[in-house]
Parts: structure tokens; sequence; C-alpha cells
């Protein structure tokens, strides 16, 4: 590859992931539901913020080391929790949690991943050492569940991730389309038989294939007062996936959550709903003076748009599509470059605009696009 065709955005590893994925898995990934308005809102909002450089500000060294739920990372940048990695990758999840403990990141892995929740623990050099969440979809059968919840915290997993904004999948007509399902070779991790003929689990359910993506267990009877039974379970902190006003953001600080993710679960689900950037100042507002930390995804593919969501408050970011484009790339090396990409990027947008720290990243550093509008400065003088 001449040096110039090299990748370096994450829009250039999507496109070389397409030409090697299959239609269908790229479809997969890809895609968000019905028009894809939500998909695409989330990543045009961060044209709609602005930075406001200073100048003259020592930026010789620039430190993005913060901590989450009172944990050390070397970025503010985490995974997002993604299903089926070993569609993009052989290595799957174990290649990505690889990945995320060399870069001192945060890994959520998925309740639906390929390899098992011990397998991907033990991926690591130390188990128990690196910064792993588990993502937690609540099934219909609650005993599944606990099992789940019990084991995460046996293997080491930090905090637990519960997903409440798909108590039914999105309808995504690239899936419905290409007739996505999860190939027959592939299992589910966490629910398969160790017997890799055997498509149905001990628990009775067909866990791969068309029919199993498309009606899945995930529990859409879902309320409130099942967090407190989570809780129950566990005393793993747990982390409220996918909240998108503030006043459920309020209840979730009642239900004595440690941090809320700010998510539309990538334009995937409700088509139509604002972009999560524009939702954080919100969810921020509501979870002032409280100690819970919010934190962003969707839609984040330059160091910018990292510190556009930092600067209204987000703690730390999480990014899906782009982990799983670098996997295609190049399995955990590649899942290293859109980090390196990523962290290079958002150091340069610090040294430009004129700060060193994550915790110096303030609001006075961004302003709606509309602040500068001339129509508005120009009708003022008339
Ligand atoms: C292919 C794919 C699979 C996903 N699987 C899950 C999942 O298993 N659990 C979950 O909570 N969210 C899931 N999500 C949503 C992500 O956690 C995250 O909210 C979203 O990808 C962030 O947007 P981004 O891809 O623009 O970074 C998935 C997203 C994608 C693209
Ligand atoms: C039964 C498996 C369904 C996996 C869905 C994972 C997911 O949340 C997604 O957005 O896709």
């Amino acid at each position: 590859m001449p040096v110039s065709s090299l990748p370096l955005t994450i829009d250039d590893y999507e496109e070389l992931a397409q030409k090697s994925l299959n239609a269908s898995a790229y479809g997969y990934f890809r895609s968000g539901a019905d028009s894809e308005l939500t998909l695409q809102r989330n990543k045009q909002a961060y044209d709609k913020l602005l930075i406001r450089p200073k100048v003259l500000v020592d930026v010789a060294k620039i430190d993005i080391a913060t901590t989450i739920l009172g944990q050390s990372i070397r970025t503010p940048i985490g995974i997002a929790p993604t299903a089926f990695h070993a569609l993009a990758h052989d290595d799957g999840e174990l290649a990505t949690a690889r990945a995320s403990a060399a870069l001192g990141s945060c890994y959520c892995a998925s309740t639906y991943s390929n390899y098992s929740m011990t397998d991907i623990s033990r991926a690591v050099n130390t188990p128990g050492g690196a910064l792993q969440w588990f993502q937690l979809y609540v099934e219909k059968d609650r005993a599944t569940t606990a099992n789940l919840v019990r084991q995460c915290e046996k293997l080491g997993y930090k905090a637990l991730v519960v997903t409440v904004d798909r108590p039914r999948l999105g309808r995504r007509l690239t899936d419905a389309r290409t007739g996505f399902g999860l190939p027959r070779h592939l299992r589910q991790g966490n629910f398969d038989d160790d017997d890799d003929d055997n498509k149905v689990g001990k628990d009775g359910i067909s866990r791969t294939g068309q029919g199993a993506y498309l009606t899945g267990q995930v529990d859409a009877s879902l309320t409130w007062p099942d967090l407190d039974w989570l809780r129950s379970l566990t005393s793993l902190p747990i982390v409220i996936k996918g909240i998108f006003r503030a006043e459920d953001a309020s209840l979730a600080v009642k239900h004595g959550v440690a941090g809320i993710l700010v998510s539309n679960h990538g334009g995937r689900q409700l088509d139509g709903c604002p972009s999560t950037l524009e939702v954080l100042p919100e969810i921020v507002d509501a979870c002032r003076n409280t100690n819970v930390e919010v934190y962003l995804d969707g839609g984040i593919r330059k160091g910018t748009d990292v510190f556009k969501a930092l600067a209204l408050g987000a703690k730390a970011v999480f990014i899906g599509r782009p982990v799983i484009w670098g996997l295609a790339y190049d399995g955990e090396k590649g899942v290293k470059r859109i980090f390196d990409s990523l962290n290079y990027d958002l150091r340069l947008a610090m040294a430009l605009a004129g700060t060193t720290s994550i915790d110096k990243i303030t609001s006075d550093y961004v302003v709606p696009a509309s602040y500068y509008s001339f129509e508005k400065k120009l009708a003022s003088k008339m």
C-alpha cells in the first residue's frame, strides 16, 4: 500500500472493513434503525458545536489519563458493548480485550459476545486486573441473568452495565434485506453448551441463526424495581445504559446507580430521537451534586468529538463501530490503531484548544455554532 493510502481516519478504517466483511456482516455493524435519522444525527451533532481555543497556554505536556468509577484509565475513551466480534475477526472479543488492556482503556463486553465472559477475562495477562465491565441484557429467564451477574462478579469485572433501551430489537432494514443472522458456526459464548455442534443451549433456546437474532430473550417487561432486584444480587456498581431524559436520570440516581451511559444504541433502536450529544447536558444537570458519573456514546469519530462531549460534562466516552472497523482491519492490532488515532487526535485538539488535562476541558470551551450566526449579528445592527 503506498504511504499516502494508509488509513488515517475512522472513515478510512470503515472503508477497508467494508471491503473485508461480507455484505450481511458489514450491514449488521454499520446500520441503524428505520430511516437512520438518529444514526446520522449522532455524528452531525458534533458539527453544531464549536470549540473556542485559548492561546498562549503552555501545552508542551498533555495528559489524557482520567478515572471512571474510581479506576484509572489512560484514555477517556472506552469500548462500548457490541455483539458478535467474531464476525469481524476470528479472535473476536479476545482481541478487543487484549487491545483494551494494552491501551489502558475500559472494555465493556456485551452479553451477546461470541466468546464467553470467562474467556474474555482470561484473554488478558492479568485477569481481573484489566478494566473490564460487563453489559447485561436482562433476559426473560431471570435465573439465566442472575447466573451471569454472579459469574461476572467472580471473574473480576468491575461494573455491570444494564442496557435499558432495547425492550425489543429496533427495525433494522438492512438486516431484514440481507437476512442477517448469527452464522451457524459462531456461538454466543455466554450461553451455548460446550459442544460446538449443539445449536440449542442448556436452557433449550437456540442462540444462533436469524430467528435467534430477531426474537431474542430480552425481557420487555423490565421496570425500575428490577434495578433494585439487580442491586440485591451484586455489590458491583451498576451503570445504566440508554437513559435519554432528565426525569429518568433522576430516577436512576434514586435507584442507586453509580453511572449513566447516555446512549441511543448507536441509532439502532428508536429512530427519530435526538443525538446523544444533544441530550447530554440535561442528564449532566440531573446528576449534578450527586456522585453519579455520566458517560456518552454515539457518533464519536474524531478527537474533537471526544473533546466536545467531555466539555459538555461527560466523564468519559465510549465507541462502538470504530472498534469493529479496527478489528476487521487487523484484529487486536487494528483496535490499537483506532485508539492510537483517536488518542493522538484528542491530544492535538487539547493542545490547539489550549488545555492540558481532561479535568480542564470545561463547558466554556464550546459554544453552539448558532452563536456565530451572521444572520443574527447582522440583523441586530439593522
Ligand atoms: C454492531 C453493534 C452491536 C451492538 N451490540 C450491543 C450490545 O450487545 N449491547 C448493548 O448494550 N449495545 C450494543 N450496541 C450499541 C453500542 O453499545 C453503542 O451504544 C453504539 O455502538 C455507540 O455508537 P457508535 O457505534 O456510533 O460508537 C451495539 C452497536 C452496534 C453498532
Ligand atoms: C439475540 C442477539 C441479539 C444481539 C443484538 C445486539 C445488539 O444490541 C445490537 O444492537 O445489535
